[in-house]
């Protein structure tokens, strides 16, 4: 069920989100118009909600997880939150939690992650995910499969019939060397469901600069027309590719998923 956000004018249920949090101020209640950024921070907040004092957290990357990172400084400067240590999932994130004084440490020394709190490009309807459109993947699925709770964060623009259904990038992270010859096997690999394959680049379609992840790796996008059946099968075949380091599908890693959209937020829970 929906949690309205505005309890006030939409129902009776007391969503911990406070009313106006959303609202622009210029704006009455009775006026609810929201941006894509208001629908990510209110998942964020929510997600937010799950942190107790002394978690080792896993922080992600992307416009929704700065949210929630942005939340996370919030409560412990407040002293609402404490003894916090956050994981980052990406440079970006990394310098973000410095600037806002999170203490930081890394999976050497943290290995089990209470939770992590991160965004999705596409969510099924069994809670699999596609990430990495911001070209995080690889140390996202590091740090999100050892956390005892995975909390996802998304607007409902995100939810997908099928992975690969919003017919955007399922984005691979592959080595340098030789990557035309991975992207090749890697369209080859999914011929029945029209894949393309393409090496994204700085500054998007067109480009001649590969774009470089955080591990000095490139990204093939792969976009489909069809359905691309067994999720798992689909998985195995691709990390069976040498040249392969990790793809964007995170299947059966997510605890929750937390969709915030026009009817408020609903959370839903891995049966
Ligand atoms: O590499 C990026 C991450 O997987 C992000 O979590 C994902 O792309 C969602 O990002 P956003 O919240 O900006 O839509």
């Amino acid at each position: 069920m929906a949690i309205p956000y505005f309890p006030k004018f939409m129902g009776s249920d007391k969503s911990s989100i406070s009313p106006g949090l959303l609202a622009p101020s210029s704006l009455p209640l009775s006026s609810p118009i929201f941006t894509q950024d208001d629908f990510k921070k209110a998942a964020a907040y929510k997600a937010v909600e799950f942190v107790h004092s002394g978690m080792v957290l896993g922080l992600g990357t992307g416009s929704t997880a700065k949210h929630a990172v942005d939340r996370i400084a919030d409560l412990l400067r407040q002293g609402k939150l404490k003894d916090i240590v956050g994981i980052p999932t990406s440079k970006k994130t990394y310098d973000q939690a410095v600037s806002l004084g999170i203490p930081l440490s890394d999976l050497d020394s943290h290995p089990v992650i209470d939770l992590a709190i991160d965004g999705a490009d596409e969510v099924d309807p069994d809670l699999n995910l596609v990430k990495g459109r911001g070209g995080s993947l690889l140390r996202e699925k590091m740090v999100e499969c050892v956390c005892k709770k995975f909390i996802v964060i998304v607007d409902e623009s995100k939810l997908v019939e099928f992975i690969g259904g919003s017919g955007l990038a399922m984005p691979v992270e592959v080595v340098p060397y030789c990557w035309k010859f991975t992207a090749l096997r890697l369209q080859n690999l999914f011929e029945e469901s029209g894949c393309v394959a393409k090496l994204r680049t700085v500054g998007g379609d067109g480009g001649d600069e590969p774009y470089v992840t955080d591990n000095e790796n490139y990204i093939v996008d792969l976009y489909f027309k069809k359905d691309i059946g067994d999720l798992k099968v689909a998985s195995d075949r691709i990390l069976r590719l040498a040249g392969v380091v990790e793809h964007g599908m995170f299947l059966d890693m997510a605890t929750t998923v937390i969709i915030a959209g026009e009817l408020g937020i609903t959370i839903k829970n891995k049966q």
